[in-house]
């Protein structure tokens, strides 16, 4: 039986990258966390909110199987912890009286000695939990030998209600398992809230959370200890698997974690440029896949995704195929070819013409009498995609799409053509964005890229106008307005949802607002056909923004 806590403990912190639905996986995980932090003298060890099944479940929790296997890890685990070994706080699903909680396990002496379960379920932007999870009651704190732990889960300390009654019941320091997803802006907002939550109640809090990419969600980290004026004691790196031991002595009746790492964290275009890189790198490995394969037109956006390809994946795993048409200039074919060469990647030429010959001619009795148009240009594209497929399905490499922000949103992209592909980096990144990030992996090479160092992306492809070269001089901007104009269009219709009015009183054509705005309804079938990419901004394209395709309102302007 291991001794009271008196005047000191060691928390640890694990920091990891769970893989979801695989608990075997997971809890091999938790024990080699756990040995690393019981050399380091843990007592207890944290996880991140529903490490042991990976974050977030979505409908998978609903499965009774996958609840039991949980169960049955999470008991295993319980017995490990009779050694004299640190105890385990971790995060499972767990059923009782037929209703699922989200929960936090407390394994010491050899078993189960407390669950506490998730009251405050989100139920907004990504989060579905309400869907899925029922709600817990109001909680008091764990007992840990002796220590009064308050245990809030994520979206618990969102609000006062949870710590207050945390604090009222007796709980010493706030400890917070998190499984919080990355967007612009979020860690300055999660240092916020907790330093709300201890101004309230005058106690310090641990904050974890997990790292990795999960389908569209990539989760950064960051984990930090607060003490109880507020001041930062711990800051664990971001982007990144770590297990640091917090060090925490009683001053009188309060506790205080001794001053310890100090990590820095990545901001604007390095964590942006990171988390494309982690959540592409994510899930291409945890799917599975031995690499993955890229059309490389010589433009910026396929450009930018082979970079971040082989920053994720590194060069020997990336497939960049030149697939060139009569409108392929040969300032394409040299850029792309000087863009593979500065990335280090296999490259290779498959001309096109005759895949699109073929096609044509196959529906020449139903057109022959028809004028050339946009199907004609769509074929290049859909010859395109079915090549890049037939590549995947030949050698097992994934497909990437390239599509950026701007063209999701107004469906400049070919259905069942480049549209063609299992994940997509840039699809959260508007194409005024990818033009920065751009200049910005030139100049510099974020910390875990794989990738050279230097320019990876020739200036040319980046100076030259946009164009998708699907009929001859043609430019992105002869069917879109300049991409600054589009984007703060855009901007302020997704993420900001503004009355058309405002959006004109910022110096906006009427109507190209209107256009834009039409574009954006119009494209909703495209997107609901998408593949899935990297959230990166409060409002992506999938969960955060849940648009009927069907829809003919369009606002008054
Ligand atoms: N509401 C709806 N629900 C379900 N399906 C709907 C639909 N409305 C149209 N459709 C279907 O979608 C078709 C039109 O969509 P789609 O076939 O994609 O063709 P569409 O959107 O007409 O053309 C593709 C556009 O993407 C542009 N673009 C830009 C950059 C690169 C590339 C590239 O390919 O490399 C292309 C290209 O210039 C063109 O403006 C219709 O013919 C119809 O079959
Ligand atoms: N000639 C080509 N060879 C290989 N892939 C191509 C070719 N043309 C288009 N693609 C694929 O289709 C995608 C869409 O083309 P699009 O023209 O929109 O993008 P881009 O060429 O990368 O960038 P930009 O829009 O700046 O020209 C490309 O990113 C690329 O993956
Ligand atoms: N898992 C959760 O409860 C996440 C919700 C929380 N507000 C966050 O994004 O950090």
């Amino acid at each position: 039986m291991p001794e009271a806590i008196k005047d000191s403990f060691a928390l640890a912190l694990a920091q990891g990258n769970p893989v979801l639905g695989d608990i075997p996986g997971n809890l091999a995980k938790i024990r080699e966390f756990r040995a690393d932090a019981a050399e380091q003298g843990a007592d207890l060890v944290v996880f991140s909110e529903l490490f042991l099944t990976g974050y977030p479940l979505e409908d998978l929790v609903l499965k009774p199987a996958l609840q039991e296997a949980a169960r049955v890890a999470c008991e295993a685990l319980a017995k490990e912890t009779e050694d004299d070994g640190p105890a385990l706080l971790i995060g499972l699903p767990w059923e009782e009286k037929g209703l699922v909680y989200n929960a936090m396990a407390l394994l010491d002496n050899g078993k189960v000695e407390t669950v506490r379960f998730k009251c405050n379920l989100p139920n907004y932007g990504v989060f579905d939990e309400k869907r899925v999870f029922a709600e817990g009651p109001l909680p008091g704190p764990i007992n840990f030998r002796g220590l009064r732990l308050g245990v809030p889960i994520c979206e618990d300390i969102w609000s006062e209600d949870v710590c207050e009654t945390l604090a009222e019941t007796g709980a010493e320091l706030f400890i917070v398992p998190n499984g919080s997803p990355y967007w612009a802006g979020k860690h300055d907002q999660r240092i916020q809230v907790a330093a709300a939550r201890i101004a309230e109640n005058g106690l310090p809090l641990a904050y974890l959370n997990q790292v990795g990419g999960q389908d569209e969600l990539v989760f950064d980290g960051a984990s930090f200890v607060l003490n109880a004026d507020s001041s930062l004691a711990v800051q664990m790196p971001d982007w990144e698997e770590a297990c640091t031991v917090t060090r925490w002595k009683r001053d009188g009746e309060a506790w205080v974690c001794e001053q310890g790492e100090r990590a820095v964290l990545a901001e604007g275009e390095t964590a942006k440029y990171i988390a494309c890189v982690t959540g592409l790198r994510d899930y291409v490995g945890k799917n599975g896949f031995p690499g993955v394969v890229l059309g490389l037109s010589g433009g910026i956006d396929s450009a930018i995704s082979a970079a971040m390809a082989v920053d994720a994946l590194g060069a020997d795993k990336v497939h960049c195929v030149m697939l060139p048409y009569t409108y392929t200039s040969s300032e394409s074919l040299e850029d792309a070819k000087a863009c593979a060469d500065a990335l280090g990647l296999r490259y290779d030429i498959l001309p096109i013409h005759d895949a699109v010959d073929g096609m044509t001619k196959a529906l020449e009795p139903l057109f022959k009498d028809t004028e050339p148009d946009i199907t004609e240009e769509n074929l290049q594209s859909r010859a395109r995609g079915t090549l890049l497929m037939a590549i995947s399905n030949k050698f097992g490499p994934m497909v990437v799409t390239t599509g950026n922000k701007s063209e999701v949103s107004v469906g400049y992209a070919t259905l069942y053509g480049d549209m063609n592909g299992g994940f997509n980096p840039i699809k959260d990144l508007y194409k005024t964005e990818v033009f920065a990030l751009a200049r910005y992996r030139n100049r510099e090479r974020p910390k875990g890229c794989l990738g050279p160092e230097g320019e990876v992306i020739p200036e040319r492809i980046i100076t030259k106008p946009p164009t998708a070269e699907l009929k001859a001089d043609q430019r992105d901007q002869d069917t879109l307005p300049d991409y600054e104009v589009l984007d703060d269009i855009l901007e302020c219709l997704v993420e900001q949802e503004m009355p058309l009015k405002e959006i004109v009183a910022r110096g906006h054509e009427p109507a190209l607002v209107k256009k834009v705005e039409r574009m954006l309804h119009l494209a909703e079938y495209k997107r609901r056909q998408a593949a899935p990419g990297v959230k990166l901004t409060a409002k992506n394209f999938g969960r955060d923004r849940r648009y009927p395709i069907t829809n003919k309102f369009r606002e008054e302007l």
